[in-house]
């Protein structure tokens, strides 16, 4: 069994992950951590009132031994909490956004350092995996984009994880440019949204949203747009599963679930 410790278990993420490893027979719960938390065990919550797993508040003060560390928590935190997993030789499978290049360059140190692998996804549903796949493909061709990403009206960070990691794909195959009129005016500051080399990102945020994106290519006479849709957060269990059960065969850390499927 792999022991398992889900950090944000209270969260919208964190109550889904934790429902799914305590429902797969390959996984065992042996830790939750969540700074809101009040709790000493799981058990105290009703709906796990069957279990048996120790409930954390404080990083110091997490003593169990997990395999791997699930984070889903906060922008803010996920940096340390990721420095803490590394620390205790427990695997990290990351989906908090938020990580800078800095960041993930000191984590990659220091998982070659302990001989751990690690995953941070910026997305765990296969529909946006295949998304920054394709969009990818077509860059080689169609290079003049935008990307509009539209998620929940709870959701701290902005852009997503998943539009800044399109976007840094796409430029790893096209030459920085820029895009539209070089002398358009915003009357309207934010018009044109966020730029990244070049390419536009829009934001939005809405009830009713849960984690979707569109990618929108521009050509001579034609036009081409990739989209996906998370409906429910059921959808990123498949690839959180996997990495969990594949993340013990690597050494090093990983960005990005194409790269352990
Ligand atoms: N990679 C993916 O597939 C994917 C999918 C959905 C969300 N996300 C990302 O996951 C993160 C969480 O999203 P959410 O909607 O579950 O947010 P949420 O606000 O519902 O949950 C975050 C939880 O973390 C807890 N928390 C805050 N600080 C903490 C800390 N220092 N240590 C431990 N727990 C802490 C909060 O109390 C909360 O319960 C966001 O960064 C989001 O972008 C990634
Ligand atoms: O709900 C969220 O928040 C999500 N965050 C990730 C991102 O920022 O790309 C993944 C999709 C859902």
């Amino acid at each position: 069994m792999i022991k398992v410790l889900v950090a944000g278990f209270k969260g919208r993420m964190g109550t889904t992950t934790t429902n799914m490893i305590l429902e797969n027979p390959l996984f065992e719960l042996v830790g939750v951590y969540s700074t809101s938390a009040t709790e000493k065990n799981i058990n105290e919550i009703a709906e796990y009132k069957s279990e048996n797993v120790p409930v954390f508040n404080e990083l110091e003060k997490i003593n169990i031994k997990a395999d791997v560390w699930i984070d889903f928590t906060i922008p803010g935190a996920v940096f340390e909490n990721v420095k803490f997993a590394i620390s205790k030789h427990m695997s990290p499978v990351v989906g908090t956004t938020g990580l800078t290049e800095d960041n993930l360059t000191e984590l990659k140190k220091l998982s070659k350092l302990e001989k751990l692998g690690g995953l941070i996804a910026p997305n765990f549903g296969i529909s946006a995996v295949l998304l920054m796949q394709f969009a990818q493909q077509t860059a080689k061709y169609l290079p003049d984009v935008e990307i509009i990403e539209m998620h929940h009206d709870k959701k701290l960070d902005a852009p997503s994880g998943t539009a800044l990691n399109t976007a840094k794909l796409i430029a790893k195959v096209r030459q920085p440019k820029v895009q539209g009129n070089p002398n358009e005016r915003e009357t309207l500051p934010g018009a044109r949204g966020a730029e990244f080399e070049g390419m536009r990102i829009h934001s939005v945020r809405l009830p009713g949203y849960v984690a979707h994106e569109q990618v929108l290519f521009g050509g001579n006479g034609e036009a081409l747009t990739i989209r996906q849709d998370s409906f429910d957060r059921i959808s990123f269990m498949s690839g959180v599963a996997v990495a969990v059960e594949k993340i013990g065969t690597r050494e090093e850390l990983l960005v990005g679930l194409e790269n352990l499927l």
